[in-house]
């Protein structure tokens, strides 16, 4: 059986229209101009601090505003899950996962609380033995350190790393763990060039790709 580790944000769910509202509340209040759903997408990744510094910077908001606006974003960012939905297949393919035996974690970059709030809310949350979001340790993706955290937490067995993003190849090469590439999510550039053990465009295929990748449903 396996040990399957996903990530969040643009992997199992498309949580950019709701992370676009808080950062639009902010730029709002500050003057600024909203930001598109494109530009959100292009800045979810690397955790929420340096979501909102690459907002500001895109708004021209001074350095000197950074700790204010991402201390009013954390506090709003726990709320921010109605517009959020699973990519489609995602339950299922999860149900199948389970079905199969396999155990499941997730590590992202999002703070924990809103991490845990939004999976409760989307009733995601029974299926994970093991949940680390970017404020979980001292580090964050792309170290290896909350990878490596979730499987150890899980036990032994096959590892795999399931993420839709560079920051997401770079940390499961350096755990030395297979990444299986989820093609729809918030990726900067071409599936080309993000290493990658397997691609997917589509929930409906991942548990075929697992059992391919390992020799068992
Ligand atoms: O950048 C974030 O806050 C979260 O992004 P992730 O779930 O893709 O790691
Ligand atoms: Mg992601």
């Amino acid at each position: 059986m396996a040990r399957i580790v996903f990530d969040l944000d643009g992997t199992l769910i498309d949580s950019a229209p709701d992370i676009r509202e808080v950062a639009n509340g902010l730029l709002a209040e500050a003057g600024a101009a909203p930001l598109t759903l494109g530009e959100t997408r292009q800045f979810i990744g690397n955790g929420a601090a340096t979501l909102v510094e690459r907002m500001r910077q895109a708004r021209g908001l001074p350095e000197s505003e950074q700790d204010r606006m991402l201390a009013t974003f954390v506090e709003r960012y726990d709320a921010a899950v109605t517009l959020t939905l699973p990519y489609p297949g995602v339950e299922d393919a999860l149900d199948a996962l389970v079905g199969a035996g396999h155990s499941l974690g997730i590590c992202t970059n999002k703070p924990i609380r809103p991490c845990r709030a939004v999976l409760k809310h989307l009733r995601l949350n029974g299926y994970f033995d093991t949940i680390w979001g970017g404020d979980s340790l001292a580090t964050r993706k792309p170290d290896p350190a909350p990878l490596n955290a979730a499987f150890d937490a899980l036990g032994g067995g096959h590892r795999v790393y399931v993420g839709d993003s560079e920051v997401d190849a770079e940390t499961a090469q350096r755990a030395g763990v297979p990444f299986l590439f989820f093609t729809e999510g918030y990726r900067k550039t071409e599936v080309a060039s993000i290493p990658h053990s397997f691609a997917f465009d589509d929930f409906a295929k991942l548990p075929r790709l697992v059992q391919q990748a390992f020799g068992e449903a």
